[in-house]
């Protein structure tokens, strides 16, 4: 059987994220993990990566350092969209299945790459709903949640966050192209990978060091846009592709 759970997020409704940045020149990168009450944790991570001399802070001392650098704190039921919650409820149900991550849809990544060949990526996550108090996914964990090296490319990543820490998702994507893969292949190569060896469903979106980029995924769907000469595509389901100038998309949504 399984490990007994004795405090499980179930019973409290509140929100605890992961988030990471990472800078494909230098190497640096900065992570959070566990935070509440933080309304942008890739910042948090921002100031962790500038501001210390570590990678990666937890829970408390997190919150301590967001106080230091005047990260104010909101309330948590401020990060509760009405569907997650409702979702929330229903996982409380006996015959309910939490484990289901098409619905998880509180990831967002962003790779990118500026014209003197400089990638970096990013990553945030309020991680898989009713998760146990204290779990870490693979958002903060450096190769896993993100990976960036102007060497290669960058690489952000969506999905079961046990799945993707087993195969180390990101910096296997990168590995492949380091190979000799497009970005494409290297993306499907892994998380096929993923999926025969660890049986987990995920996504990944990814910039190579010229510039080709890819958004791929075993799930059903993957929210996902791109810009490139003023030109904005975007899709959600597989070979979805639309195209429209960014300008006009950007007055279509209110900018
Ligand atoms: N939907 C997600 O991407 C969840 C995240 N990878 C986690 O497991 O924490």
């Amino acid at each position: 059987g399984k490990a007994v759970v004795i405090i499980n997020n179930s019973g409290l409704g509140e929100v605890e994220m992961d988030a990471i940045i990472m800078d494909g020149k230098n190497l640096a990168s900065g992570a959070v993990s566990a935070v509440k009450c933080i309304a942008n944790p890739i910042k948090l991570s921002r100031l962790v990566m500038e501001k210390t001399e570590h990678m990666l802070l937890t829970d408390q001392g997190a919150h301590a350092f967001a106080k230091a650098m005047g990260v104010p704190e909101i309330p948590g039921k401020k990060l509760i969209t009405e569907r997650s919650r409702e979702r929330w409820e229903k996982n409380l149900e006996a015959d309910s299945n939490p484990q289901e991550i098409e619905k998880d849809l509180g990831t967002v990544g962003a790779v990118a790459i500026d014209n003197e060949g400089n990638v970096a990526c990013a990553t945030s996550t309020g991680g898989l709903s009713n998760k146990m108090v204290g779990r870490v996914g693979d958002t903060p964990c450096i190769g896993c949640g993100g990976y960036a090296d102007n060497n290669v490319g960058a690489t952000s990543t969506t999905g079961h966050g046990e799945s993707i820490m087993k195969v180390v998702l990101a910096r296997l994507v990168l590995y492949h192209m380091e190979q000799g893969m497009s970005a494409e292949e290297a993306a499907d190569t892994a998380l096929n990978y993923m999926k025969t060896r660890v049986g987990g469903l995920g996504g990944v979106i990814v910039i190579g060091k010229s510039g080709e980029w890819t958004a791929r995924f075993s799930t059903k769907q993957l929210s996902w846009a791109a810009v490139k000469d003023d030109q904005l595509q975007h899709g959600i389901n597989l070979g979805e592709l639309h195209t429209q100038p960014a300008e006009e998309a950007l007055v279509a949504a209110g900018f």
